[in-house]
């Protein structure tokens, strides 16, 4: 009880507290004491970084602390192995220890700790072996050993949930475990590991490597016996290839020199694609090379004012046309739509456009184009549509005759034979597809939840707009990649309307986990299939997985499904992307919107909520709190460890 638990507290203190002015012991409840909370009568959390504690910590005291769930002691001065009654400590998710003087092994009994998620005993003086039992702590998501003394190699652990490893400076050797290959190689450095992602390969398992490296050979792996060898031969050879690669590929770059100052010269119409970096990220390969739409083989040096003007070439004809619906069929024009004096180009400005490839999509593949007087337009050429000029024409009015903030305005159209072009707003910041999964390197702003919930607001109010245009309408393609953001980060949904417009072939598969059950026909879409596009969105942007994460395959369950089944187990902060637990103050807001998600992304159609709704309740949500913003927390984890009860 607490009692118990406050005992325990100044126990620690006398024990390891030293100098240091801990807790005003007059106070009874030691739930007010700086570093401690409670709940439900109990030590939960204990947070005493960098405090000046020093010493031994006895046994005796964890031992009745049997609440904890988080115990941070990080950056003290603790010596000695670890106490062993912290095997009594079995509700503990979060144990952060590193910056000590920890030494002796890592104790066994951290492995019954079944519910750590986040351990981090880097920068102490742990030695011995890592051992295999890592792998009963199946929920654990960190582990920190750098910095330490540890030796012998790195078992095989199946952890399927560690998102950040690291064994960096140790004394480690042998193989890196191949499913621990994903790490980057900043997290096994300063060891004499081998294998990817370190470039130091393995020796092979020929068993040829045994002998001892003779006079004139280069050791040039030590691992746990298995040594390969270079003759003096051998190197000359390497040597000798390095040099003749590097005076290949010095007159391969000159001829290429040459060539590029050629072709300056030549049209400025013809503009080089180029991929774009941002849309870079798995599942979302930009293709290099653009497919076109009939007969004309457009070589290198591509642009979509090349594609549209042989395609016009083709028809004999070059022109702009102003009026919308003054569009005659089988007239080859680009139509605008809206007020004509705000375009500010025309279709020759167009033509000279140079061109840069944004991404390759189910209907085609979109392109931005910088037009001479500084406008910058997406052009998307759409492939396989298979609805005849009519229908199309009909069709492609109503989408350019949408005009809400959040949705990406269709500013006009090109329409041949061989040709469809639509041309948007160009959205400077890209989709929140590559700004979620994209980079996550170093440099990249985070996604805070304030922004979160923004763009879910934005891409809501869009989407409501939609469908508020009639019952028949919906979007149909719903998904991080269409939801492209301004330069002040609003959200504009994309897309819309052109799930109607193209043929069965154009199948979207990467939709898929979008999908709502009950749509078999792609474009059979309906607004509450939407609605379950629009909660997978919402779990994608509180994940920060996409729905087609390697995880979720792994398990074999979906994004909704998966999230369900840790909610049901009362882990609900472990579903949150880990960049949003850095925030505090927030998790009631991040939990609400959790519970839309789920409602949005129910089984039955019926059981889904209206966008209107869907609207309100981000708006209320957002309107409740108190838009406050704290820096990052260094430890990752907070106290949202239990807010699955709050919800419904
Ligand atoms: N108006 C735009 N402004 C800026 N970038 C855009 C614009 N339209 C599309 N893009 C970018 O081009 C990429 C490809 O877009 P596209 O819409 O062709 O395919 P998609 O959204 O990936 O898939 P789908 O065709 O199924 O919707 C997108 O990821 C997006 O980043």
């Amino acid at each position: 009880d607490l009692g118990s638990d406050r005992a325990a507290l100044l126990a620690l203190r006398k024990a390891v507290g030293g100098r240091t002015l801990l807790w005003n012991a007059t106070q009874i409840s030691p739930c007010l004491w700086a570093g401690v909370k409670c709940e439900n009568n109990r030590v939960t959390v204990l947070r005493l970084p960098g405090v000046a504690l020093s010493g031994k910590i006895p046994t005796g005291i964890f031992g009745n602390l049997t609440g904890l769930r988080t115990l941070s002691l990080r950056l003290n001065a603790l010596t000695g192995p670890l106490p062993s009654d912290l095997v009594s400590c079995t509700a503990l998710r979060n144990l952060y220890l590193q910056g000590n003087l920890f030494s002796g092994e890592i104790p066994e009994i951290l492995f019954s700790l079944h519910d750590l998620v986040r351990l981090n005993l880097a920068s102490n003086n742990f030695s011995g072996e890592i051992s295999e039992s890592f792998n009963n702590l199946t929920r654990l998501r960190t582990l920190y050993l750098e910095n330490n003394k540890l030796s012998g190699s790195i078992p095989a652990l199946k952890l399927t949930n560690l998102d950040q490893f690291n064994v960096s400076h140790n004394l480690l050797n042998g193989s890196i475990p191949a499913k621990l290959q994903t790490f980057s190689s900043s997290s096994f450095l300063g060891n004499s590991l081998c294998g990817r992602p370190l470039d130091l390969l393995c020796p092979d398992d020929s068993g040829n490597a045994a002998k001892p490296p003779e006079e004139g050979e280069i050791n040039i792996n030590n691992n746990g016996g298995h040594k390969k060898k270079l003759s003096g031969g051998a190197i000359a050879g390497i040597v000798i290839g390095s040099v003749l690669a590097f005076i290949l590929i010095l007159v391969i770059f000159i001829v290429l020199c040459r060539k590029k100052s050629n072709q300056k010269t030549r049209a400025v119409d013809i503009a080089t694609v180029k991929h774009h970096p941002e849309v870079d990220i798995p599942g979302d390969k930009p293709a290099p090379e653009a497919e076109h739409g009939g007969g004309g083989g457009y070589s290198n040096g591509y642009s979509v004012a090349a594609a549209a003007a042989a395609a016009m070439v083709g028809n004999g004809k070059s022109e702009a046309s102003n009026g919308g619906s003054a569009a005659g069929a089988g007239a080859k024009k680009l139509v605008f739509f809206g007020n004509a004096g705000a375009r500010g180009f025309d279709l020759e400005d167009l033509l000279r456009a140079s061109a840069e490839v944004l991404g390759k999509g189910t209907f085609g593949t979109a392109y931005k184009a910088v037009l001479e007087a500084g406008t910058v337009v997406a052009v998307k050429r759409l492939k396989d549509v298979t609805i005849s000029d009519k229908e199309f024409k009909e069709k492609i009015e109503v989408v350019g005759a949408m005009d809400h903030e959040n949705l990406v305005p269709l500013r006009a159209y090109y329409y041949s034979r061989d040709e469809k072009l639509l041309v948007y707003d160009y959205m400077p910041m890209g989709s929140l597809s590559a700004l979620l999964h994209g980079n996550k390197g170093a440099g990249r702003t985070p996604l805070n939840w304030d922004m979160r919930s923004a763009i879910a607001l934005g891409a809501a109010r869009g989407l409501d707009y939609l469908h508020s245009q009639g019952p028949n309408i919906s979007h149909g393609n719903i998904k991080s990649s269409n939801i492209l953001l301004t330069k002040s980060y609003d959200a504009r949904v994309s897309d819309f309307g052109l799930a109607h417009l193209v043929g069965p072939s154009s199948t979207p598969n990467r939709v898929a986990g979008y999908r709502a059950p009950e749509v078999t026909d792609p474009r059979k879409v309906s607004q509450k299939a939407d609605v379950y596009s629009f909660g997978i969105l919402l779990l994608e942007l509180l994940t920060g997985k996409p729905p087609t994460h390697a995880l979720l395959n792994e398990e074999g369950v979906d994004l909704p499904r998966w999230v369900q089944s840790i909610v049901k187990e009362e882990w609900t902060s472990e579903v949150f992307d880990l960049e949003l637990l850095r925030y505090q103050n927030v998790e009631e807001e991040m939990v609400q919107l959790l519970q839309l998600a789920i409602d949005c992304a129910a089984q039955y159609p019926d059981k889904r909520p209206s966008m209107p709704e869907v609207t309100r309740r981000i708006e209320e949500l957002r309107r409740s709190s108190i838009r406050e913003y704290h820096d990052p927390q260094p430890d990752i984890s907070n106290d949202a460890d239990d807010i699955s009860s709050r919800l419904s």
